[in-house]
């Protein structure tokens, strides 16, 4: 196992009362391993993916009792500039949302991967341009030709190409990849995902995909972990999350897209609402709700090596 959270709750504290962005989130990543974190917008994703990289700021606070645990370290408890120097970009790096923005329009690609380098100590040139060049080769990119190029000379997939392979710079055994393909059109999308894969089997880096959109999560992740309000809803291998979704959150994030339910006719959006503060936080939206539902959150339930929090699977269901 290269990363256990356990227990990870994330608060922001507002003027005007608490956000709790993250809940008691408790999962495991084995080595080598493609977890995809999937969930609609604001349901803690990237709170997660900010605690696992120590970027929780202000107002936001990891709560007592959070731990991260990267190959059995507890990241949380380290020196924070211990964790910079020793953990981050060098063993845990990460793919930012709208990440193709922060490339400097002003410098070529090369010398991002110079500066990156650099800044974590690393100062042999010609190791870093025939590193740099492997990894522009890997993400299918003309090392010669992209290497010397300025970003906004490239397309948005060619320069999220790029933020991977530089996020590969300094050998990482975990990437965490925040919405690493949204932003791009459905072929530009596959073509990436496919080299991410690649990537994965030919390094075996372990890789967390963040997404919010299943059929994305379905196509990369061997095992996936549905999120909703800041807690898991659902946790199991790919096939059979898509297969027999558990939750009726997760049946409805497969219902409402049309390249996995392919008959269209049947293809439904989710009710909209907000997340209840009472009971289950899904029960206002869900259509298979109980009276129980109202009242009380339910717990995870194991159910055939899957994990659900809902109460159609425990025994004191109404
Ligand atoms: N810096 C912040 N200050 C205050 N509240 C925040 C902050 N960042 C996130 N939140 C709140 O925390 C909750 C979870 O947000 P988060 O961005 O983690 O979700 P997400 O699933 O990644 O959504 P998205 O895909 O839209 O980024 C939301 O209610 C959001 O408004």
């Amino acid at each position: 196992m290269i990363l256990r959270v356990e227990n990870l709750s994330v608060s922001y504290y507002m003027e005007y009362g608490k956000i709790e962005a993250v809940k008691n989130v408790t999962f495991d990543l084995e080595k080598g391993e493609i977890l995809s974190i999937i969930g609609e917008s604001g349901s803690g994703k990237s709170t997660l993916a900010k605690a696992i990289l120590r970027a929780i700021r202000y107002p936001g606070k990891i709560e007592e009792g959070s731990k991260i645990f990267f190959n059995g370290t507890d990241i949380l408890s380290m020196k924070e500039s211990d964790f910079k120097r020793e953990i981050l970009w060098k063993r845990i790096s990460y793919v930012p949302q709208s990440s193709q923005n922060s490339l400097n329009n002003t410098m070529r690609v090369i010398d991002h991967f110079y500066d990156t380098a650099v800044s974590h100590g690393v100062n042999d040139k010609e190791e870093v341009k025939r590193t740099a060049k492997e990894l522009l080769k890997m993400v299918r990119l003309d090392p010669d030709r992209v290497g010397k190029a300025y970003p906004f000379q490239l397309s948005g997939g060619m320069k999220q190409r790029v933020i991977i392979a530089l996020s590969l710079l300094l050998n990482p055994e975990l990437i965490i990849m925040d919405e690493a393909v949204s932003s791009l059109d459905v072929a530009t999308q596959r073509y990436i995902l496919e080299i991410i894969k690649d990537i994965n089997k030919k390094t075996g880096v372990s890789i967390i995909f963040i997404t919010h959109d299943i059929s994305i999560a379905a196509f990369i992740s061997s095992r996936i972990i549905v999120m909703y309000a800041g807690e898991i809803m659902e946790e199991g291998k790919t096939e059979e999350v898509i297969k027999n979704p558990l939750h009726p959150y997760t049946a409805g994030l497969i219902n409402s897209v049309p390249s996995i339910n392919s008959n269209v006719s049947q293809i439904k959006p989710i009710k909209e609402g907000y997340a209840s503060i009472e009971g289950c936080p899904f029960n206002n939206r869900c259509e298979k709700a109980m009276e129980i539902c109202k009242l009380s959150e339910p717990p995870i339930y194991n159910v055939n090596n899957r994990k659900v929090r809902c109460f159609l699977y425990g025994d004191n269901k109404a």
